[in-house]
């Protein structure tokens, strides 16, 4: 029976992830609870979830969706974005990954990280537990965010990107910094919100799921720091002023997006990570 109050997609995807796992409608209400959801709006949202089967939904074929990437039609050398010539280095069809070179110049790499130092701490990622922020164990380098447009050459940044990967600036979040000291590293994970997560929905009220990550190195290490894909075996080093782009069409994964950065052995590593989400991100 229908309660009349519209559940989200993202609580309703979580939900039927919960419940395809193999979770049980109590257990979902309790962690519904923890995620700050009252009771009745619990009550209300497995009441409209009723009448579909968890099995069944899980077998459900997700419908295809447009995705951020490059033009990469008859396999060009160079893409133009924004007036700059970014050259293609390497792509990959599964995962879907492209390297591209020339994305930065050193006076904007130089300018990120000279804005950025001043307000390094210990990185902090999204906890899907709670939809707050934590210290993770995971990753041992600093790093900061810088709002979106918030200075000139975040602001040039943004729009190359946004016409290099035909993405709305709007569906991006804001530029993340990170510096790896030597024996930093961020081991192998995956950038889109875990569904089974009791925050997920929280979190992906703001703009709905991750769906792309472009990855841009803004200084070398001397040795280590690359940006490696387990499951395919894939290495990308870390050169100044390239970046290493890859989606996802789903949180999921079997997308193959599982990554991580090497531990730098020698130097210092700095890169700028741009999420992009399915939808604007207020
Ligand atoms: O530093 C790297 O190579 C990877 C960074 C990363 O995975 C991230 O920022 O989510
Ligand atoms: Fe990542």
């Amino acid at each position: 029976m229908s309660s009349g109050q519209a559940i989200s997609p993202e609580l309703r995807q979580w939900m039927v992830a919960q419940l395809a796992a193999g979770h049980s409608i109590p257990a979902l209400r309790i962690s519904m609870r923890e995620a700050g959801w009252h009771d009745d709006v619990a009550d209300a949202a497995l009441a409209e979830l009723g009448p579909l089967a968890p099995m069944g939904v899980a077998a459900a074929p997700e419908p295809p969706r447009q995705m951020p990437g490059p033009d990469l039609t008859d396999s060009p050398l160079e893409v133009e974005a924004d007036g700059r010539k970014i050259t293609i280095l390497q792509t990959m069809q599964n995962p879907r990954v492209v390297v591209f070179g020339n994305l930065l110049t050193d006076e904007e790499c130089e300018g990120l990280i000279a804005a950025a130092r001043v307000r390094l701490a210990r990185s902090l990622t999204v906890e899907t537990k709670t939809g707050g922020e934590v210290l993770n164990v995971d990753r041992t380098s600093d790093g900061m965010f810088f709002e979106r447009g918030e200075n000139d050459i975040v602001k040039a940044l943004e729009s190359r990107l946004a016409a290099l990967l035909r993405w709305p600036i709007e569906y991006g979040e804001g530029l993340q910094i990170l510096r790896y000291a030597p024996g930093a590293q961020y081991r192998p994970h995956y950038d889109y919100f875990d569904p089974v997560e009791p925050g997920t929905p929280t979190i992906l009220k703001r703009g709905g799921q991750r769906v792309a990550t472009l990855v841009m190195y803004l200084q070398s290490p001397e040795r280590g720091g690359g940006t490696t894909f387990p499951d395919v075996g894939l290495e990308v080093a870390p050169v100044r002023g390239t970046g290493v782009f890859f989606s996802y069409d789903r949180p999921h994964p079997t997308t193959k997006t599982l990554h991580g950065g090497a531990p730098v052995l020698a130097g210092e590593k700095w890169v700028a990570t741009k999420w992009l989400r399915e939808r604007e991100f207020k």
